[in-house]
This record gives structure tokens, sequence and C-alpha cells, in this order.
């Protein structure tokens, strides 16, 4: 498999050739030149399996130039019970994605999707500890080093640490939003002192963090000289690893292939639901792919108004569900792409907008007035949503439910169809946003064991301006 830039201005390279370096060198992100299709009577064909053998057989369409049976070593490795059990009771670890239905509501069935059972509980680790197994591999088989340059909001900090913590070769520098996040997410980043480890709390948003990690990988001299990687979801390994569980989801949500379901995604940086978006186009049956905002809501208005407006560092709002805290989502050019018909020359031109106009409008193109094909819907949560939905499933489902998850519910119920089932992603344990479980529920989320002291351990995190050249020279003086 070949992959493209979505800005059209990069040459094609292989799945290995694009893994170790994140962001094509035009600016843009890296997708299939082609969706692989996969037919009814193959998707049928994979009820039986494993969570980590369904893995295989998505991902060997993508990952052609690493020997099958690599690839089925590597993510047998991965996907195990030991790695997804984190906080759920083993009996549905085996499933490592287990779908718990709530019930009947509007017609039809209401079901999460457990992606959280991972070492840092969040969805983050069902494809983060594959990528940490994968930059391993190739690492390996090319004699290099790597320096990851993250940004997190949050969870993929925490889920990236924990991935590359102790691995040859692997330094990771994550830049996260200094004050923006719980103090649970804070604790688990910054009490790490692994020595290939390093925290950098960002006066700013994670935008900023966001645009200071693509800046630096744009200089590429910088890159090339520091051996700058990403774990965000620029890369395309993050999100071609969390296409596999919408086919999880799907396959444990019906009996045949002729059915279909709807997925409500908590969106952020939209890598999650892009996923779904990809998973779709292979041919899988979703309905409707339902895109989850809280009150930064940049995603819903533009899947509503067709206007897409980025809106400034100072207008984002920190909010009770602050993973989702994101008003510029990279991943959402990998879906302009596709809808422009693959035209990396018009998508660079609408991302250079976004730059120097802060948006474009799309509201009376036809392409807009076509999107329904693509099955996007979306909605918003607000604070009180977030609040009202913990408690109503709390009391109805007897289930405690993180406050991400519950932008997801809260948006779900809007959008459901008799007949067809509604699986929200579970993108977190309420632990992490302990504060505002206590609001809404009165008494404290249960904490796995391995976190109970997570809060009183000492922390070591440097604090920075959001500033790329403080950035570069933290980089430059840490690295030889
Ligand atoms: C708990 C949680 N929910 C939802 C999201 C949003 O996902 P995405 O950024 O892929 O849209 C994030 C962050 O990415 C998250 O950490
Ligand atoms: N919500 C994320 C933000 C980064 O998203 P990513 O999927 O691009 O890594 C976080 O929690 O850090």
């Amino acid at each position: 498999m070949r992959y493209q830039s979505t800005r059209g201005n990069s040459p094609q390279q292989s799945f290995l050739e694009i893994l170790l370096g994140g962001l094509a060198p035009d600016g843009g992100l890296y997708l299939p030149v082609e969706y692989p299709q996969v037919s009814p009577a193959q998707l049928d064909s994979w009820r039986s399996l494993t969570y980590a053998d369904l893995a295989y057989e998505v991902l060997s369409l993508y990952c052609d130039d690493i020997p099958e049976e690599d690839l089925r070593a590597l993510l047998r490795k991965t996907y195990t019970e030991q790695v997804y059990c984190n906080g759920r009771k083993a009996d549905n670890a085996k499933d490592i994605s287990p779908l718990h239905w709530l019930g009947e509501e509007g017609g039809t069935r209401l079901g999460l999707l457990s992606l959280s059972n991972g070492p840092t509980l969040a969805f983050k680790d069902m494809a983060m500890q594959l990528l940490g197994n994968l930059f391993e591999y190739a690492l390996k088989r090319s004699g290099q080093k790597l320096n990851i340059l993250g940004a997190t909001s949050g969870d993929t900090g925490s889920a990236a640490e924990y991935a590359m913590r102790g691995k040859e070769g692997v330094n990771v520098f994550m830049l996260s939003p200094r004050g923006k996040m719980s103090a649970f997410q804070s604790a688990q980043m910054y009490s790490l002192q692994d020595p290939n480890i390093f925290n950098l709390a960002v006066a700013g948003v994670f935008d900023d963090c966001q645009d200071i990690v693509k800046a630096v990988s744009n200089d590429h001299v910088f890159k090339v000289k520091y051996r700058i990687g990403t774990v965000n979801s620029i890369n395309w390994g993050r999100v071609v690893a969390q296409v596999v569980y919408y086919f999880q989801g799907y396959l444990l949500a019906t009996q045949s292939s002729s059915e279909k379901v709807s997925f409500t995604v908590p969106s952020g940086n939209f890598g999650n639901i892009c996923a779904g978006h990809i998973a779709r186009m292979m041919g899988l049956p979703i309905a409707h792919l339902v895109a989850a905002t809280n009150e930064n809501d940049v995603l819903n208005e533009f899947f509503s108004t067709g206007v897409y407006r980025a809106r400034k560092s100072a207008e984002t709002l920190h909010t009770s569900s602050p993973s989702m805290d994101i008003s510029k989502a990279s991943n959402f050019e990998r879906f302009v792409f596709d809808l422009v018909g693959k035209d990396g020359a018009q998508t660079a031109a609408m991302f250079k907008q976004v730059d120097t106009a802060g948006g474009f409008d799309i509201s009376q193109e036809l392409i807009f007035q076509e999107m329904g094909q693509y099955g996007f819907q979306s909605g918003r949560s607000t604070h009180q949503n977030r609040l009202d939905t913990i408690r109503n499933v709390d009391q109805q489902y007897n289930i405690m439910i993180d406050t991400h998850t519950a932008d997801g519910v809260k948006v779900a119920r809007d959008y459901l169809e008799p007949g067809i089932p509604m699986i929200v992603l579970e993108t977190a344990l309420p632990i992490k946003f302990e504060e505002t479980i206590e609001i809404a529920l009165g008494r404290p989320a249960e904490c796995p064991e391995a976190f109970k002291d997570i809060k009183s351990k000492p922390q070591r995190v440097e604090n920075i301006d959001a500033d790329v050249n403080q950035v570069k020279t933290f980089l430059a003086t840490h690295l030889d």
C-alpha cells in the first residue's frame, strides 16, 4: 500500500516509511492512495476471531511492507488480556473491547464499546500500545533512534509515555496545556521518572501544543537532525490501529453483515471518528457516524452549517470534558481530502485559508450538499448535559461513565433510529475526571489499584511558553 499526503505535494511512501516521520514533508497528513475493500462475506468470516487476529486482518491490508508473520506476532503481543484488563473485571477482558448494551431506547439498542481497559484508562491505549511495539520493530530494523514530540490534552500523553517508557532508542517529549487537564491526568504523566520521558507544561491550550508539534515537524532540517517523530493521530499508524475497533464493535453488535449500526464518537482532534470514517469507506456497514463535541463545537458547527471556523486559543473553553478542549482538529483535514475528491491542491488551499483567514465556508458548494453520503451527523453537549447524562445513566443502567463518554451518550440519544443499534465509544474511565463525577453523583469513581496513590507521587515537569523556539532549544539541549 502506498500513502499520499493530503496536500498532494509529497512523494508517495510505504507504511514503514511514514510510520516514524508522522507529518508529510508538505505539511499534510498521510492517507492510503485507496481504501481497501472488505466484502460482506469476508466480514462475516471474521466473526469468531480474537481481537489480535481481527486486527491482523484489517492491518495487513495497510501494512504490506511488514512480513505477515511479524505483523501477526506484533499484534498478538499487543492485544493481550494482561495489557487490556485494567479497571475492568477479567471475565470481559478477553474481548479487549467489550460491548455493553445499556438498553432499549428510541426503538433500538444503545450500547457502549469499552475502549478504556488499557494501562492508562483511556481509548488511546488501544492504538498507542501497538504504536510502541511497531516503533520498536521499525527502529530495530533500521538501526535508528526516535525522538517523539507529542501534544496532549490529557490522554494521548500518558498513553504514549506508558507505551514508550523503557523502549530502546526512543525518547518522548510531551507538550501539555498547563493547568487544563484533570489532576489525575497530570499525575499520570508527571509522576513518571523514566529518563526517556520529558513532560513540558505549556502556557496555552492543546491547539498551541499541537501547532508547536506541527511547526517543529515542518522544519525539515531540525526534524532530520534530531530524528523527530510523532505519536499523535497526525501519525497514520495511530489512526489505522483505531479502525480495528469499529470492526470489532460492529461484529459484536450484529449477527450478519446485512445489518447496519451507527457509532457516536466523543470528538476533539477528529482522530477517533476519522478511523470510523475509514472503516465505513472500507465497506463496514455503518449507517451514521455521529460526532459529539463539548462546548468547543467547531466540528458540530461544520457538520451542521458547512462553515469551518477554527477558534483561536483564547476562544477555546476549559470544560469538564477537557480532553476534547480542541478547536483545530488535525484529522479533519483527512476527511476534507476525501470530501474534495482526494484533491491535494484544493485541500492545501483550504487549510492555507484556515491559517490566513481562520476557516472556510463550503455551505453553498455541491460538496456540502453531497456530504450526506459520508454518513456524518453531529451534536454538542454542555457541562449541564454531562452531569445530567452521568446521573441518568447511573440511575437507569447502574453504569458510571466518564465526562467524555457522557457527551457521546447525550448526543447519541438525539440520533437514535429504530432498528439501527447505536454504539457510543467509551473513551475514558470515570476516575480520570473524578471531580466532575463527584459533583454529578455525590460519590467517588472507582480507582484501579495501580493508580490509588498516583496523585501523591513526586512529579517531574518543566514549564515552558507556547513558543516553538523554546521547545526546539529544549529538544536540542536534551539530545545529542
Ligand atoms: C477521553 C477522550 N475522549 C474523546 C477524545 C476525542 O478524541 P479525538 O481527539 O480522536 O476526536 C479524547 C482525545 O482525543 C479523549 O482523550
Ligand atoms: N484528546 C487528545 C488530544 C490529542 O489527540 P490525538 O488523538 O491526536 O493524539 C489527548 O487526550 O491528548
